[in-house]
């Protein structure tokens, strides 16, 4: 593909925009597409990925580069001429790209590829944490696997078709989908596409949901009638899959402490015709003591460090530190101690994660089991899904059982 000069400027702006003004990556390339009506699918599709490739691979093309932060608009350009080198593109006779050293850039690529925190493109302190948490041979793979694009899977919402209406309807917007094994309501996009601006998406008929996280839910083992808590329900990606789930049958809670979080689940659950569900946004511990003893399930979609969406999210390796880590695994032990407070005699909870960390996942589970309220509870199973293994997000997610009171 031939580049453009005003597409390549508004992917110099976007990186402006996230890697000086420390904007979210999603939010700034959102904005971008809406700046120019003209623009067609691919020129959208360009800008997009261009961005989320240099994202992704900022340690290493800054490297090349030879550049530091703060980075001045030479200094991007220079870092987008290293993409589009190393991308294969032949480069235009523009003024910002002139004396572009392509015979440098590739040394310099093949020299740095020996060492992995610049082949995978990660801080040190991470590649550290990775080898210090997985070992050294599981770490290699998962990072490289992380680094990879996603692909992009939607869940039917059964609530208001099947899967197999779905997908003819997509195929005649020229959107083509397979099934995917094991995942009963899942299709995944044979190409990347738009899908948000679909018939089928404006009906409520879809939510893009990765493979992965789609297991979260029926892991629940929810059933139409119970009272299920949806603790970390944040915009309610797995509280509109509960629904689905449920027929529409019975009560969903779906709490967290962000009220504008919750109240993009209303919108999304009017659109998908969920109307079993109930908001709380959660003020102090008394919204959480209300519920004690009141739930036949809980979900615990805990927060995170997010490494094992990094394919969705590459400026996480960025934005995350090691203080943050510190810090959230904290709050999932209090989260766990306090939220599972609700859980009823023989009830069920699900504490998940979006990380490949053990130190997040089964090793969190494992000191909440050993402590008073933990001891009230048996694990039933888990499931560790490594983005190398899978394919998919790398996630976590432990079913948990309520031991009746003597
Ligand atoms: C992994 S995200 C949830 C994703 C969501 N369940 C979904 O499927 O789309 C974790 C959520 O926990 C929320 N959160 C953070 N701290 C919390 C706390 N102490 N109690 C409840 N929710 C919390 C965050 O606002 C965030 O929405």
């Amino acid at each position: 593909m031939r580049l453009h000069r005003n597409l390549v400027y508004a992917v110099i702006d976007g990186l402006d925009k996230i890697f000086n003004e420390k904007e979210y990556a999603d939010k700034v390339v959102e904005k971008l597409l809406k700046r120019d009506k003209r623009w067609g699918a691919r020129d959208r599709a360009f800008i997009a990925e261009t961005i989320y490739e240099i994202v992704r691979w900022k340690r290493l093309y800054t490297v090349i580069a030879a550049v530091n932060p703060p980075y001045n608009r030479d200094n991007l350009w220079r870092v987008f001429a290293v993409w589009a080198v190393l991308r294969g593109h032949r480069l235009p006779d523009w003024k910002q790209l002139e004396g572009t050293p392509v015979r440098r850039i590739k040394g310099k690529f093949d020299e740095l590829s020996q060492t992995r925190k610049y082949r995978e493109s990660i801080p040190d302190w991470l590649d550290e944490l990775g080898v210090q948490e997985l070992g050294e041979e599981l770490w290699e793979k998962e990072i490289h696997a992380l680094n990879e694009q996603a692909n992009v899977i939607l869940r039917v919402n059964t609530l208001k078709t099947d899967k197999k209406t779905l997908k003819k309807s997509l195929a005649e917007e020229h959107i083509h989908t397979q099934e995917l094994k094991g995942l009963p309501d899942a299709l995944v996009l044979e190409e990347r596409a738009n899908v948000f601006k679909t018939e089928a998406f404006k009906n409520g008929w879809f939510e893009v949901q990765d493979a992965s996280s789609q297991l979260v839910a029926p892991f629940l083992q929810p059933e139409p009638g119970m009272r299920v808590i949806d603790t970390c329900a944040g915009a309610g990606g797995k509280t509109l899959h509960l629904a689905s789930l449920m027929e529409n049958k019975g009560q969903i809670v779906a709490m967290d402490i962000y009220g504008n979080k919750l109240h993009e689940l209303k919108r999304r659950s009017r659109r998908n015709g969920a109307h079993n569900i109930e908001t709380r946004v959660i003020e102090n511990s008394k919204t959480i003591k209300k519920l004690h003893g009141k739930a036949d399930r809980v979900l615990i979609d805990a927060p995170c460090s997010g490494l094992g969406v990094l394919r969705r999210n590459p400026d996480a390796k960025w934005k995350l530190q090691p203080e943050f880590l510190q810090q959230i695994r904290q709050t999932q032990q209090e989260i766990l101690q306090d939220y599972s407070k609700m859980v009823k005699d023989d009830g069920l909870l699900v504490y998940a994660t979006c990380s490949i960390l053990p130190s997040e996942n089964h090793e969190q589970v494992k000191t909440f089991l050993n402590t008073d309220q933990g001891k009230q509870f048996e694990l039933v199973k888990d499931k560790k899904i490594l983005a190398s293994q899978s394919g998919f997000d790398g996630f976590y997610m432990a079913l948990l059982k309520k031991k009746p009171t003597k």
